[in-house]
């Protein structure tokens, strides 16, 4: 377990982190992610884990022992930062032995792990390659085969893929996941992008101004972000106040089955939270009708589920087409597989399974 507990560090007279608590489960293949927006404080926080900034207040623990007195290179713990920082004009094996020589491995032992660990991140025939005729992708798996080869006891990354395009990321995050989890070696791994951390770890922790708002699994993230600020920055573009009542909420822009204590709740919705149709069960024209001549059950149903706007704009996206749509309760974000254009009307449904209950 790493324990870290109220700590505090300033840069001059401005504190970075002020009193933040953590604890991390590190017993076996455990990827945890550390997610925040840019200059919240995640590699200052990674740093002084791995003892290469001077805390100010608090403490850290491994496996319940202190780690002031322990300098960096005693924590046994493997640190890949942004660019690699391999080392320039040497060989990828010079590179991945580098620490097994510092323990001083013998020279069979280091050959072995190398090329155990050349296996492990899928390089196996770049030994004698230098690190300066490496891809990005390539030079950041030998970074990962560096800080893995002397099985350290804990494995802390720092945005290993920012300095990647978006396909290499995607694929090395789950890749890297994988290669970790299979070393069984405690993971930590800084980002700012919540697709990458869900890619990759198991458990999340949100950052903000130096101190943690939230952990949890990252479903749980997803559908019960803690309050507003988390909800926006994990993707909800829309927060509505609603009414839970009998299993379902009742919202300005629409009504959905969902399970929760009746009462005032606080929504948040991301674009695919609401489903727009062209053609639907109902017009604009029938829920007047209905709500004129019909019984009050079936009236309830088809009016709270019917709420009307007009298409704003429209935008195709790789994972399909996304609208904004103006209600009489403001603009609110929606996907749709129909043929929509700007000034369309359409009618909304809220999508249950994607929609975010806030501070529950
Ligand atoms: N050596 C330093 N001296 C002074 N200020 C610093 C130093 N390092 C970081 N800071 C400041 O501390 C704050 C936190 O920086 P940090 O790098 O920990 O954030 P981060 O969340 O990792 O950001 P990013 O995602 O952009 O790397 C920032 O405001 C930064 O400008």
């Amino acid at each position: 377990m790493l324990e870290i507990d109220g700590v505090g560090v300033r840069y001059g007279s401005s504190a970075v982190l002020e009193g933040l608590s953590w604890s991390v489960g590190t017993s076996g293949s455990v990827v945890t992610a550390l997610l925040g927006p840019s200059g919240c404080g995640k590699s200052t926080l990674i740093r002084s884990v791995a003892g290469l900034e001077p805390l100010s207040a608090g403490s850290i623990r491994f496996n319940g022992v202190d780690l002031a007195g322990v300098p960096t290179h005693r924590r046994d713990f493997g640190v890949v930062f942004q660019d690699g920082q391999l080392f320039s004009g040497r060989s990828v094996a010079a590179n991945i032995g580098y620490g097994l020589r510092v323990r001083r491995w013998s020279r069979t032992a280091i050959r072995e792990r190398v090329a155990e660990m050349l296996e492990l991140v899928r390089l196996p025939d770049l030994a004698g390659r230098s690190v300066d005729e490496l891809s990005g992708g390539q030079a950041q798996r030998v970074a990962l085969a560096r800080a893995l080869a002397p099985r350290p006891r804990l494995l802390l990354l720092d945005e290993p893929l920012a300095a990647l395009d978006r396909l290499l990321r995607d694929q090395l995050a789950v890749e890297i996941a994988e290669i970790v989890r299979a070393a069984a070696i405690p993971t930590v791994v800084v980002t700012h992008d919540h697709t990458e951390a869900a890619l990759m770890a198991d458990t999340i922790a949100v950052m903000r101004d130096g101190a943690l708002v939230q952990t949890a699994a990252p479903g749980r993230l997803w559908s019960h972000p803690a309050d507003e600020w988390t909800a926006r920055f994990l993707g909800v573009t829309t927060v509505v106040d609603a009414d839970a009542v009998d299993g379902r909420v009742i919202t300005p822009v629409g009504a959905a089955a969902l399970d929760l204590p009746d009462g005032r709740v606080r929504l948040g919705l991301r674009p695919e939270s609401v489903r727009a149709r062209t053609e639907g069960p109902v017009s604009e024209d029938a829920v007047h009708h209905d709500a004129v001549h019909h019984d009050a059950v079936h009236h309830d149903a088809v009016h709270d589920d019917a709420v009307f706007g007009t298409v704003v704009s429209v935008a195709d996206l790789p994972t399909g087409r996304r609208l904004r749509v103006a209600t009489d309760a403001g603009d609110v974000d929606a996907v749709t597989s129909a043929p929509v254009v700007v000034g369309d009307r359409v009618h909304l449904e809220l999508v249950p399974d994607r929609v975010a209950v806030i501070g529950a």
